[in-house]
């Protein structure tokens, strides 16, 4: 039998028990050491962590109040070392035993003890611990990959009249818990502004989660914002817990919520209005506390008007509006916004700050950009890399001489320019929408983009 990969600290003064504990536990434990001496703990904690303490509770001779173990207890826990620690003693005193657990002894053994009880303690603690570690961990991880992901959207650049009243609107909705519904075109920044609420909101140190609500299969859609239950469904091989408990406490940000069907509409309009969640294969309602941001790129209202969102459902989500210009409504911003790119992609690609020259910039001024700021991005980053000189050129923005030629021109039929052309194009009929131009490729939205990098579109 493979041992525990734990690390146990007996500390008992009686030679004799600290013995027969370690030989007890060694059978079972990697590492078990033994010291009878505790003014020796915080030496102890200062070498190692350890997983499980066992921990007399009179040192002294005589002494039978067990006031000197829980002085030690408390050493113990004030340390930064996240043992459980499980106090032993031959006096089963139970006003000591509650004491002890009051001031965070996980346990309370009385001597003589039976083996197995004991053992099975000692592991019962050990896996607490195991998973305390863990939680911990976790929560660290969390926090990094949020900061890290946080970062690329940290910074909202806009000068413009409309982005000056946003910046407002974020600032004023993010001490409420208010529902947010955040209207805009494809890369006009949705995302950006969501995280930005959280981020000033009260909510901060907790999750954002953002779910695609045009990316989840219908047939997944309850599981996924729901959870469900081990055996609930063929592939649930395990429970799971949905988007919305997730966000507990945190934000979520339901993103494309216009494609909705009017089936899924119901269900999510239900969770808003109760604020629990029902996994799926279960009968329990769980409350959840998440805030909700919803965007979309599509008319909402024209949606309602013809009957394919429901009404009520936006008046849950709507409290608040923001509605994000396309980036052809505010060209103010594409000078500050192509500065701060250009920065970014020289620091990202090593190169030395490169200049954009004020004529480029006002042709920059003049495309229309349908893919809006995610493409001003991905010109701007696209430039960086191809740029031979200090200064970049029209010429490093290929888009501004393709612009009015949209025929395909097949030299070869290759089907990777086939390709690139019927994305391009469907992309244009809809109008930068890439849900909708997506739909009539026949991708997913995800595989569009990856698409459209590749192709450079
Ligand atoms: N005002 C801005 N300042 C700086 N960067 C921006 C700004 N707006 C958008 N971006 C950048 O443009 C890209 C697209 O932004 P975001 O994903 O928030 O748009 P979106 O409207 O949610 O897009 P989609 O509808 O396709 O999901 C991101 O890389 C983001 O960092």
């Amino acid at each position: 039998m493979s041992k525990i990969p734990g690390k146990v600290l007996i500390i008992d003064d009686d030679q004799y028990v600290a013995i027969s504990l370690k030989m007890l536990l060694e059978e079972h434990f990697k590492t078990v050491i033994t010291e009878k001496n505790p003014k020796k703990i915080p030496f102890l904690l200062n070498q190692s962590n350890y997983d499980v303490i066992i921990l007399d509770m009179n040192f002294q001779q005589g002494a039978t109040s067990g006031e000197e173990g829980l002085k030690w207890l408390r050493t113990i826990k004030q340390s930064p070392n996240t043992a459980n620690v499980i106090l032993i003693t031959a006096y089963g005193d139970v006003r000591v035993a509650v004491q002890a657990i009051k001031e965070g002894a996980l346990d309370f053994v009385t001597k003589p003890w039976q083996n197995e009880k004991l053992l099975a303690t000692v592991i019962a603690a050990y896996k607490l611990s195991h998973e305390k570690k863990r939680v911990e961990q976790l929560e660290s991880q969390q926090k990094i990959i949020t900061s890290s992901i946080d970062h690329q959207f940290s910074n909202i650049i806009g000068q413009s009249e409309a982005m000056v009243s946003v910046f407002k609107t974020i600032q004023k909705v993010a001490q409420t818990n208010a529902n947010v519904l955040i209207l805009g075109e494809n890369g006009t920044g949705k995302e950006m502004v969501a995280r930005a609420i959280h981020r000033q909101s009260d909510r901060h140190q907790e999750i954002f989660i953002g779910v695609d609500m045009g990316a989840i299969a219908e047939n997944l859609f309850e599981s996924e914002l729901f959870g469900h239950k081990k055996g609930a469904f063929t592939d649930a091989k395990e429970d799971r817990i949905g988007r919305f408990e997730a966000a507990n406490r945190g934000t979520l940000f339901l993103d494309e919520i216009g494609n909705l069907s009017l089936n899924l509409q119901a269900k999510l309009l239900s969770v808003l209005q109760s604020q629990v969640v029902t996994k799926v294969g279960s009968n329990e309602a769980i409350p959840v506390d998440a805030r909700v941001i919803c965007a979309t790129n599509s008319n909402i209202y024209k949606m309602v008007k013809s009957q394919t969102f429901r009404e009520d459902l936006l008046y849950r989500i709507n409290t608040v509006e923001i509605t994000l210009p396309p980036l052809r409504e505010r060209v103010d911003d594409i000078p500050l916004l192509s500065a701060h790119f250009l920065d970014n992609y020289c620091k990202k690609y090593q190169k030395p700050k490169l200049k954009i020259p004020g004529h480029v910039v006002k042709r920059l001024q003049r495309y229309r950009w349908p893919g809006n700021i995610r493409e001003l991005q991905h010109a701007l980053e696209r430039a960086v890399i191809m740029c031979e000189g200090d200064t970049l050129q029209a010429e490093d923005f290929t888009f501004l001489d393709k612009e009015s030629d949209e025929e395909l021109k097949v030299e070869h039929y290759n089907l990777d320019n086939l390709e690139a052309w019927a994305i391009k194009n469907a992309i244009k009929k809809h109008h930068g929408n890439i849900s909708h131009a997506a739909q009539e490729l026949g991708l997913s939205r995800g595989a569009l983009y990856r698409r459209m990098e590749k192709y450079d579109l």
